[in-house]
């Protein structure tokens, strides 16, 4: 039976460990507290992330990562984004070969704003992976857990080393996609759960169905127009890790980005937001992310402001939805037409 060692204990490093463990693989799940680790080992469940799961018994719960890598021939990291860097610093002088880098992660580390394959690249020496790829899309980890029918999209440049990744998790209820964007997965993955934080707040203010396809379509638009700037592809975005991972954020109760913005739409500070969810909510650091890049790239992002208003600056989430309605008039598709021209002549 062939090993992958998938590093990150929590919701969704659980969930693709159980997809792993249906086709076959013998998964080592690193946590890194000990506890967990025990729990996963000898009782087969993992309460805090996934209560009233039981793991298949072929997923080992361990809290040495040595012991995660011995002979596993992929590695999936699957940590919230700021902790990426300092996990694959702990890993790298125990790689003996060169591995499949597989990522789950939906966030651009804080402070150097880059991508998480960026990291992986950074850290990794190139003679100790094969390649880097990417898992994206609409996909709460409770609904796989329960084997619901689900599609995602695996990306890389290298589209070998993504269709290695599609045969490592595709299965009847998990289809697989390929995509040779990885620019454009990883932008949206990411960026989606900042706009998944106003769809929580619209309907903590009470707003309705009107609103958040607003927010939904036209967030798209500007993350389309910030992704597409940075090298994606613009027809990315109308696909499963762009527009497909919006609608399943914005409208979930499971989205914990969707519950945080929730509570502060309802007049809830944001410390005590994250102290209450107790699970990673990437979109607050994106935010921050994106609002930087955005001002850096000279691209117009008035949703991704307000929100980061909202989160950094005390902005009232109703003062930050008058404000957006009340900007200037402007055209619809003009300035996504503009990106696509940019990109077509990239191409060119
Ligand atoms: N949940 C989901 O449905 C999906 C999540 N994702 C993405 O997956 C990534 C992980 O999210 P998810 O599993 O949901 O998050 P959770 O909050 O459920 O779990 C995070 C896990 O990472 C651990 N962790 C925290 N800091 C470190 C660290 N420094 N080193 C090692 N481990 C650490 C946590 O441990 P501890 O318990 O000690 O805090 C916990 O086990 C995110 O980028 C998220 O956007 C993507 C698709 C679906
Ligand atoms: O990315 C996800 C679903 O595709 C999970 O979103 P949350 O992190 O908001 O729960």
């Amino acid at each position: 039976m062939k090993k992958i060692a998938v590093l990150g204990a929590g919701s969704w490093g659980t969930a693709l460990s159980m997809v792993l463990a249906d086709n076959g693989y013998a998964v080592s799940l690193w946590s890194h507290r000990k506890e967990q680790a025990e729990e996963i080992l000898n009782q087969h469940t993992n309460q805090k992330y996934l209560p009233d799961v039981t793991l298949p018994s072929h997923i080992q719960g361990t809290n040495e990562l040595s012991e995660a890598l011995d002979q596993a021939s992929a590695i999936l990291l699957v940590v919230p984004a700021k902790a990426m860097r300092s996990v694959l610093e702990q890993i790298k002088d125990q790689l003996k070969q060169p591995m499949l880098f597989i990522h789950g992660v939906k966030g651009i580390e804080p402070g150097s704003f880059k991508r998480m394959s960026e990291v992986i690249e950074e850290e990794i020496p190139a003679s100790l992976r094969t390649a880097v790829v990417v898992l994206s899309g609409p996909s709460h980890a409770e609904e796989v857990s329960l084997r619901h029918p689900t599609t995602v999209a695996v990306a890389s440049s290298d589209l070998e080393a993504a269709r290695k990744a599609q045969d490592l998790f595709f299965n009847h209820y998990f289809r697989v996609y390929t995509n040779e964007d990885t620019v454009g997965v990883e932008i949206g993955g990411a960026l989606k759960n900042i706009i998944a934080l106003g769809a929580g707040m619209l309907d903590g203010l009470g707003y309705g169905d009107n609103a958040k396809a607003a927010l939904i379509t036209r967030g798209l638009a500007e993350i389309s127009r910030l992704g597409t700037k940075m090298g994606a592809h613009p027809l990315t975005f109308i696909g499963l890790t762009g527009m497909g991972d919006l609608i399943v954020t914005c409208t979930s109760v499971h989205s914990r980005n969707w519950r945080a913005g929730n509570m502060l739409g309802k007049g809830k500070k944001l410390d005590a937001v994250l102290q209450q969810m107790g699970m990673v909510v990437e979109g607050v650091r994106t935010a921050e992310a994106a609002y930087a890049l955005a001002q850096k790239m000279k691209i117009e992002m008035p949703i991704t402001t307000a929100i980061y208003q909202v989160l950094f600056d005390g902005k009232h989430p109703k003062t930050a939805v008058d404000e957006l309605m009340d900007r200037d008039k402007k055209d619809e598709i003009a300035p996504l037409t503009h990106s696509l021209a940019e990109q077509i002549a990239r191409e060119k």
